[in-house]
Parts: structure tokens; C-alpha cells; sequence
């Protein structure tokens, strides 16, 4: 594929049925923000916890209506390539979860140019320990990522996690429009900002670390989602994916969502109602 091609596979705006591109990104971060002030409204929330010492090492927590011992959590990792968006856009998922009893955490990242893709991993890695150390008695750890987000989530299920205080056991793990190879991203504009070399991209890619995610995370109930109007080659990412992680003896299915693109996929997840909504709350026992 030449430069241009796969600058246009990977350019997510170019691909929506609804919108131009401009006009569908400036959407997608006003319905984030707006689902994220409206979760903010309805649930409890304690937002800028911190994780670590980081400017960026901080997270937010949304509280159920009513409170429960039967507490599921779930975590979610924001998209935007790396370089864009936070967690202040990020709480929209509490605005149904808050209501059927699960707690929603969003996690802040040291994105682009500030930060790059080494320290965004160990980031990540780190806030899921201290939530585990924070909340001990739920009842179940989750972990949802949009995009960039679920190249995140899916670096979490791949972590060895000898080298850290607990070892989280992740229950289920909803992986949406992903990046799961990032050898195909080195030479395009998205790398730009990150400047990852060709053994950052290889030592962070999670195709290429299935049997470390076998070992740590066999348990984990996975879904990979990607949207009917993704490009072909964010399709194929998680197509990729998938099979290897099916190949490898994973509780793993794949969910091709209909008449949805590559960011209207997650905002809906502000509806109860939505197919993505209802699985995530069935796979948390709170349907
Ligand atoms: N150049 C990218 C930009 C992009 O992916 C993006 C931009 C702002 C906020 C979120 C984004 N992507 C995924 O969440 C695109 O073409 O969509």
C-alpha cells in the first residue's frame, strides 16, 4: 500500500457514512464531552484521583445510584490516536452504567507529544493496580477501550505482571475499533507526534504478545467490536486480532456492530438501550 492509501485506512473521519471528516470528529469529542458532563450531573463522582506522580497520573471515578455489594467496575481507556482527547470526555459510559449498579473509572494518560507510547502502557498498567488497591471489595474487574484505548486495554490483558504489587484478575475486556499491529502505523502521520522507532511500535504491539495475554489473562472474557464502517484495514486489525486470540484458546468473540463507524460506535454507549451497552451489562451480570 502506498503512503497516501494507508494514511487514508488510517484516518478514521474519512470513513463515516454520516458526516464529513472534520464535521464527525468535532461531533464525536462534543458528544463525549457533553455524555461525560451529564455522568457527571447524575453519579457520585470523585474525579482526579491519582495513580502515580505524573501531571497526567490521575483518574476519575463514578459511583452507582445505589449502592450494592455486588459491585462490578469498569475501567475505560479513552481513544484519540494517542495525542488527543482525556478524561475529561471520557465518563459518558457512566451516564447507563451509574443507573444499573457498576462503578466506571476513566483513566488520564500522558499522551503525544508529552508522552509516549512506553510510558502511555506503563500508565495504564499502573492505574488498574491502584484501582484494585482502592476499591479491593468489588466484584469484578472490567476494562473497555475505544481506539487508541483498546490497543491500551489489550497491552493491559498482555501485561507480565510479576513485576508489579497484585496481579489483577480481569474478567471481561471489551476491545472497540483497535489497533492491535502497530508496525503499520510507523510510516504514517499518526506517528508523528509519537515518534515511536520500530522497536517501540514491535515491543508494544499486543498481535505479537497473545501468549504473554494467555498466560495472564486466560480467564478474561474478551470481545472484539469494530464497526461495520470502519476502514478495511482497522477491520482487518481486528479481524487479526481476534483469530489469533481465538487460535490461542481465548474466550474471545467478535462483534462487527451494523450501522456504525469508527466513532459512533462508543458514544452511543451514553444509550442503555444500545447493542454494545447491553453486552458490556450482560457480561457484568447487571442486564
Ligand atoms: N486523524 C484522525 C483523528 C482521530 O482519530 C481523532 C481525532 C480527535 C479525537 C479522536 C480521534 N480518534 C479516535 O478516537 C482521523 O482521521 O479520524
Amino acid at each position: 500500500m502506498n503512503k497516501n492509501e494507508l494514511e487514508k485506512q488510517y484516518s478514521p473521519s474519512q470513513w463515516s457514512h454520516r458526516m464529513s471528516a472534520d464535521d464527525v470528529i468535532n461531533a464525536h469529542v462534543a458528544a463525549l464531552k457533553s455524555g461525560t458532563e451529564k455522568a457527571r450531573a447524575v453519579a457520585q463522582n470523585i474525579l482526579d484521583v491519582p495513580y502515580g506522580e505524573g501531571d497526567e497520573e490521575k483518574l476519575d471515578v463514578y459511583m452507582p445510584i445505589s449502592s450494592s455489594p455486588d459491585v462490578p467496575l469498569v475501567i475505560y481507556l479513552h481513544g484519540g490516536y494517542w495525542q488527543f482527547l482525556s478524561k475529561e470526555e471520557s465518563g459518558f459510559m457512566a451516564v447507563p452504567l451509574a443507573q444499573k449498579g457498576v462503578v466506571v473509572v476513566a483513566v488520564e494518560y500522558s499522551i503525544a507529544p508529552k508522552g509516549n507510547m512506553d510510558l502511555m502502557v506503563s500508565q495504564v498498567r499502573r492505574s488498574l493496580v491502584a484501582v484494585i488497591q482502592q476499591y479491593s471489595h468489588i466484584r469484578g474487574l472490567y476494562l473497555c477501550g475505544h481506539s487508541a484505548g483498546a490497543h491500551l486495554a489489550a497491552m493491559v490483558l498482555s501485561t507480565d505482571w510479576s513485576e508489579y504489587s497484585v496481579t489483577p484478575q480481569i474478567k471481561g475486556a471489551f476491545l472497540v475499533s483497535g489497533i492491535y499491529d502497530l508496525l503499520p502505523i510507523l510510516s504514517t502521520y499518526v506517528n508523528e507526534p509519537l515518534k515511536m522507532t520500530e522497536e517501540v511500535a514491535l515491543r508494544n504491539s499486543p498481535s505479537r504478545l497473545v501468549s504473554q495475554l494467555k498466560t495472564s489473562s486466560s480467564g478474561c472474557d474478551i470481545v472484539v467490536a469494530v464497526a461495520q464502517n470502519d476502514s478495511p484495514e482497522f477491520r482487518k486489525q481486528s479481524e487479526d486480532y481476534f483469530k489469533s486470540l481465538q487460535a490461542a484458546g481465548l474466550k474471545v468473540t467478535f462483534e462487527d456492530i451494523p450501522d456504525t463507524d469508527h466513532f459512533s460506535i462508543i458514544e452511543q454507549l451514553v444509550d442503555e438501550n444500545y447493542y454494545l451497552t447491553q453486552l458490556l451489562l450482560k457480561m457484568m451480570g447487571k442486564s
